[in-house]
């Protein structure tokens, strides 16, 4: 054993500690010797250097230096992640708002993959790298998900709403993580999939008459009513009756958790102080949760009920219709249930969760449809190639048929990922890739937005091309180059519930219309809204009243000719 002194390249030399090495140790061994006494996150990054500068690879070199060694990771000293420098007490708010999309952006192509901004007194920091956005998403040693001042959940996370706008450490949020992903996950809402066909059908009603009007309507606004009467249905076991008729007022639930979500960005994107403010927003948003709190707790008294025997989990996530219907019947092996008081909230938050993010999603799906050229006609194609009519029954087995679908929502969802801020706490000080040192407390942002559009990982970004995810680049992509969902422990716990009702809505709206665009001005994003959503996008669905033939006809007529 030999003791030898290593300090971080970039602190002074007077900060070396001595490390106990054993000198026949590998020099992998030894990366991660230094990288648990300094926490290095990723020791294959490590390196050693002599103070002369030289590059030291063989152990017994850094072993026998009478200097102390410095560490480099990737090639780099420590550095503190860079960023702009910002005002006095607005800091860099106004380089980052309103179009905190666009200017992020920018940042990163200015700083690097990890930046820093203090936008009115709190501090977060940003990433675009899937390594970096790989290791704050685990739950590990050095990330978790806890909902601090400076996370951007902090205006919504109260104690009544533990569950999942809480912290992952905490018995309520490992009871509702064990009973509601069942019940969400891609057996159980393949017995949804009847449900989500009903509500985009009993929309038609309500696009038809527009149509009969030769009239334009907001995209997001029918998608928001659309998405969330789904949700409403299969979570709360509610009918929102949002298309009654084309002019169906938005249930109070959905305008309230809309307004939480509006709320709470307002909130949070200002100091700590603001959201303590007795008046204004802050006092508003405490409002508007208690009021959601009180109508979930009623719908729970009146939920539609599949039985009424209790049944163990994966046999409830089968047989309930809906997910109060479940969370009430469902007991674990202990025979214990969700207690109330998690009930509540774990359903808030999965309704509000579930229906404004498939309801931009939606949204930006249409918009491709009326934006890039031919996607509307291939998609129409597969569907008719697939024999697929208005009469089909859309089933989890029919739509995995459809590639093409498949591929063109997931390139919307990299092009134009709807969600954007999620959040994770260092639990310690530690060093990550680049040589980055991150203080304990600090929240980073993996973001979602500019990782899927990161130019590092994707050729031609901008570009709007489905068939990318044929090819082998993309096929080998780094496992967070593409994280619509986020990953890890804590990511969404609804996305086969999502996809499945997309992947129903998506076919049944494109065999029935032609969509196309009302207005070429630019679409703009609302930026203190907590989802990415296009505010102002105007579409046309002409009811088809022809389709093509199938392609092998064409094919073969051709081959006749
Ligand atoms: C296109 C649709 C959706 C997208 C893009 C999406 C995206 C996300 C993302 C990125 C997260 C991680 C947030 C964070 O870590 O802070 C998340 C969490 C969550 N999602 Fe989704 N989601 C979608 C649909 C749904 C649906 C339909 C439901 C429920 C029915 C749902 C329920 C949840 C819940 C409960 C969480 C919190 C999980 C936890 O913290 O443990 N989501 N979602």
């Amino acid at each position: 054993m030999t003791l030898q002194k290593f300090h971080l390249l970039g602190d002074e030399v007077s900060t070396a500690r001595p490390i106990e090495v054993d000198s026949r140790a590998q020099l992998n061994e030894l990366k991660h010797l230094v990288a648990a006494h300094f926490a290095i996150v990723e020791p294959k990054g490590i390196e050693f250097q002599s103070q002369d500068s030289k590059y030291l690879s063989d152990v017994s070199d850094i072993t026998s230096s009478l200097d102390p060694v410095a560490i480099t990771i990737d090639g780099h000293g420590i550095r503190d992640p860079p960023g702009p420098t910002g005002l006095p007490y607005v800091g860099n708010y106004f380089e980052v708002y309103p179009d905190h999309l666009g200017n992020h952006q920018r940042l990163f192509e200015q700083y690097g993959p990890l930046i820093k901004t203090t936008n009115m007194g709190r501090t977060t920091y940003q990433t675009n790298d899937p390594e970096i956005s790989a290791i704050v998403f685990a739950e590990s040693d050095f990330f978790t998900k806890r909902i601090n001042e400076a996370h951007p959940l902090s205006a919504l996370k109260t104690p009544a709403a533990g569950v999942f706008l809480g912290d992952t450490d905490t018995p309520e949020w490992k009871i509702a993580h064990k009973f509601l992903p069942p019940a969400l996950g891609p057996k159980a809402v393949r017995h949804y999939a009847p449900t989500m066909q009903k509500t985009v059908e009993d929309a038609f009603k309500v696009f038809d008459a527009f149509d009969e009007k030769a009239e334009s309507w907001n995209v997001y606004h029918y998608m928001l009513k659309l998405g969330s009467q789904a949700v409403g249905k299969l979570t709360l076991g509610l009918d929102f009756e949002h298309f009654n008729t084309t002019e169906a007022p938005l249930h109070e639930m959905v305008h309230l958790i809309a307004e939480i979500l509006t709320l709470n960005k307002k909130v949070t994107s200002k100091g700590d102080w603001y959201g303590r403010l007795p008046f204004g927003d802050p006092q508003r948003l405490r409002r508007v949760k208690s009021r959601v709190e009180q109508m979930v707790e009623q719908s729970i008294e009146q939920a539609a009920r599949g039985g009424v025997e209790d049944l163990p989990l994966q046999d409830a996530a089968l047989k309930a219709s809906n997910m109060v219907d479940y969370a009430i019947r469902a007991t674990d092996n202990k025979g214990e249930k969700l207690p109330k008081s998690s009930l509540v909230w774990a359903l808030v938050v999965a309704t509000g969760a579930g229906f404004t993010t498939t309801s931009s999603l939606l949204s930006w799906l249409i918009y491709g449809l009326v934006t890039y050229p031919g996607m509307q006609e291939r998609l129409l194609q597969e569907l008719i190639d697939n024999d697929i009519d208005e009469n089909t029954e859309i089933t989890a087995d029919v739509t995995d048929r459809l590639d093409f679908l498949d591929k063109y929502i997931k390139e919307t969802q990299r092009r134009h990922n709807p969600s954007f801020q999620p959040g994770r706490t260092a639990k310690i000080d530690m060093i990550l890739p680049g040589g980055y040192r991150l203080p304990k407390d600090a929240v980073v942002i993996p973001a979602l937005h500019h990782i899927h559009n990161n130019p590092a990982l994707w050729d031609n970004p901008q570009r709007f091309n489905p068939d990318r995810w044929d090819t082998e680049e993309v096929r080998s992509r780094h496992k967070a180059a593409y994280i619509p969902f986020a990953t890890g422990q804590r990511m969404c716990i609804g996305f086969n519930f999502a996809l499945q009702e997309i992947k129903v809505f998506l076919p049944k709206l494109i065999y029935r219309y032609k969509f196309s665009r009302d207005g070429d001005g630019p679409i703009e994003y609302d930026p203190m809204f907590q989802l990415i959503r296009p505010n102002n996008l105007y579409v046309r669905a002409d009811k088809r009243v022809k389709w093509p033939p199938k392609s092998e006809d064409v094919t073969a007529g051709s081959e006749s000719v």
